[in-house]
């Protein structure tokens, strides 16, 4: 038998322990809290643990819904603090605040403060997540791949997949007719177009149904609970995750694109294959900086990994955020039968003057298409917030003595600025008329930011364009995009952190304009 006394002692010590353990969590999970207050920042009271976004974390609200909470509270302030977990952020509600961190400052604030394991995440080296020195070399050499005339040269090869992209479409449509998640088909498109227009690649995900580039893409995009949990993780005790060395970048995922992009790379190599695309351009960076880079050192030295995290950071861009605009854009087109009809008569009138050619001329000269897509882009910013960190303190202008210190973690509340009443009025309606140049003029800077702000802006924003105004101008002479009985209306955005995306996927029908 055991003596009463043991088993008094082992519950206290079992009691204790268990106090000590829970008033160390609760300190380490609080113990940032005070920051917001004591700079007279105007903030939410947080909850231990999760800060301001325990909702969002929880599942129970989508990022642009728990954002817009935080962004609302302080109609009148220019800025104001939360807490993101533990981590203080700022966040800049003035536009002009805005212009200055992203544009006039920018040398301040060069950083986005993302903080991956570059040893366990191979994403983590690419040109999203560099910092400094390293980001600024690395964006020099990507941006000759994003040139006009490079551009131009993927008219045809986008104009091809737009075409499969139909006839499938078609095919399907004699078949069955009750609806097609355009998510998932414009997915495989965008797929299709980056591999082949960026590297080469001929992927024909359309046809493919058991492709690997859309589930390894689907992966990483997909935010599976692991991951979820891993990022929460990762928000509130960094050091843990590195210490234990845990990935939110699927490791499957990651080796299937290593491979594809290492294969790419030395295939182009060993047969002195030159081709005008974004693989060409990675390959004269290696040459530069891994081959010749022989007098860097330290942060600023350049591996091959760099180089093929820099190719799957553009395949998995360049397919994901395309692909998701396109299906929001055709399901407000559905919604809207006069905006469709008036947008189908422009492409339409223009297609006659170029001929029937969908050149670069011909995209260039389609506005009603800028008004629809900026609009789109409004509406359904992929990106919720802009982020960066500040890289020297900084003095806020007109206010008084307020400083950004350095280290400081900042939002740009992007989706809650393209909702705000104050620069577009019933911002729940699709209007594209909200984009003609005057209404345009009447807006300050910095209100419109879907590809971001500044040096620092998505570099693949003009590839994005075109690729969409392609897309749409081919599907729309040919089908009339409608909603049908699966058609979600209010539709629901998926509640986990990173792109915004619907929840239910997005469903439509199409009508072929020859037979209807
Ligand atoms: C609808 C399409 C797209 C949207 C809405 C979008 C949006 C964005 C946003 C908001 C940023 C952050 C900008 C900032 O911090 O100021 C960004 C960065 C970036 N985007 Fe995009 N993007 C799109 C398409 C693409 C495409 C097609 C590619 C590549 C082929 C691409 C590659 C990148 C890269 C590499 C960065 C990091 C830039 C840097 O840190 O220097 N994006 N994008």
């Amino acid at each position: 038998m055991i003596p009463y006394i043991l088993i008094d002692w082992l519950f206290d010590s079992v009691v204790l322990s268990l106090f000590t353990v829970i008033t160390i969590i609760y300190y380490l999970s609080t113990s940032t809290y005070d920051k917001w207050r004591k700079l007279n920042v105007q903030h939410i009271h947080p909850v231990p643990l999760f800060g301001n976004v325990f909702k969002m974390i929880m599942g129970l609200e989508d990022q642009i819904t728990a954002f817009g909470r935080i962004y609302r509270r302080f109609p009148n302030s220019k800025i104001c603090g939360f807490y993101q977990m533990r981590t203080p952020f700022l966040m800049i509600r003035d536009p002009e605040l805005i212009d200055a961190i992203t544009i006039k400052d920018f040398s301040h604030f060069t950083d986005h403060g993302l903080e991956f394991d570059p040893s366990i995440n191979l994403l983590a080296r690419s040109l999203f997540f560099a910092n400094g020195q390293k980001w600024k070399v690395m964006r020099q050499k990507l941006s000759p791949g994003f040139t006009s005339g490079k551009l131009k040269c993927t008219n045809d090869q986008i104009k091809e997949c737009s075409d499969q992209l139909i006839q499938f479409v078609d095919e399907k449509l004699s078949k069955q007719s009750d609806g097609f998640d355009v998510k998932e088909i414009f997915g495989k498109f965008t797929t299709d177009v980056i591999g082949t227009c960026a590297f080469g690649l001929k992927l024909d995900t359309i046809t493919d149904s058991d492709s690997n580039f859309r589930k390894y893409l689907n992966e990483i995009f997909g935010n599976n609970f692991k991951q979820t949990c891993i990022m929460m993780l990762g928000m509130v005790f960094p050091k843990v995750v590195k210490f234990f060395k845990l990935r939110s970048f699927p490791l499957e995922a990651s080796n299937f694109f290593y491979s594809v992009f290492t294969d790419v790379i030395d295939y182009r190599t060993k047969n002195s294959v030159v081709r005008n695309d974004l693989a060409q351009t990675l390959m004269e960076a290696r040459k530069e900086l891994v081959l010749n880079g022989d007098n860097a050192t330290g942060d600023e030295k350049f591996t091959d990994l760099d180089i093929i995290s820099n190719a799957i950071l553009l395949f998995t861009a360049g397919a994901e955020t395309v692909s998701v605009t396109a299906a929001f854009c055709l399901y407000e087109l559905a919604l809207n039968r006069d905006i469709q009809n008036k947008l189908r008569d422009e492409i339409n009138s223009k297609n006659e003057k170029y001929g029937g050619q969908f050149t670069n001329e011909f995209l260039m000269d389609l506005h009603y298409a800028d008004m629809v897509l900026e609009e789109t882009h409004r509406m359904y910013s992929i990106t919720v917030n802009i982020i960066r960190q500040a890289t020297q303190t900084f003095k806020v202008p007109g206010m008084d003595s307020f400083i950004i210190e350095k280290g400081q973690k900042i939002v740009i509340p992007m989706s809650s600025i393209h909702h705000d009443p104050k620069y577009y009025p019933n911002p729940k309606t699709f209007d594209p008329e909200r984009f003609t140049k005057e209404e345009k003029s009447k807006r300050p800077n910095s209100t419109f930011l879907p590809f971001g702000e500044g040096p620092r802006h998505c570099i693949g924003k003009r590839f994005a364009e075109l690729e969409l105004k392609l897309v749409l101008s081919k599907i729309l002479t040919k089908f009339e995009v409608l909603p049908c009985e699966k058609t979600e209306i209010p539709l629901q955005l998926r509640r986990k952190p990173g792109l915004v995306q619907p929840r239910n996927g997005i469903w439509l029908n199409f009508r072929s304009i020859n037979t209807s």
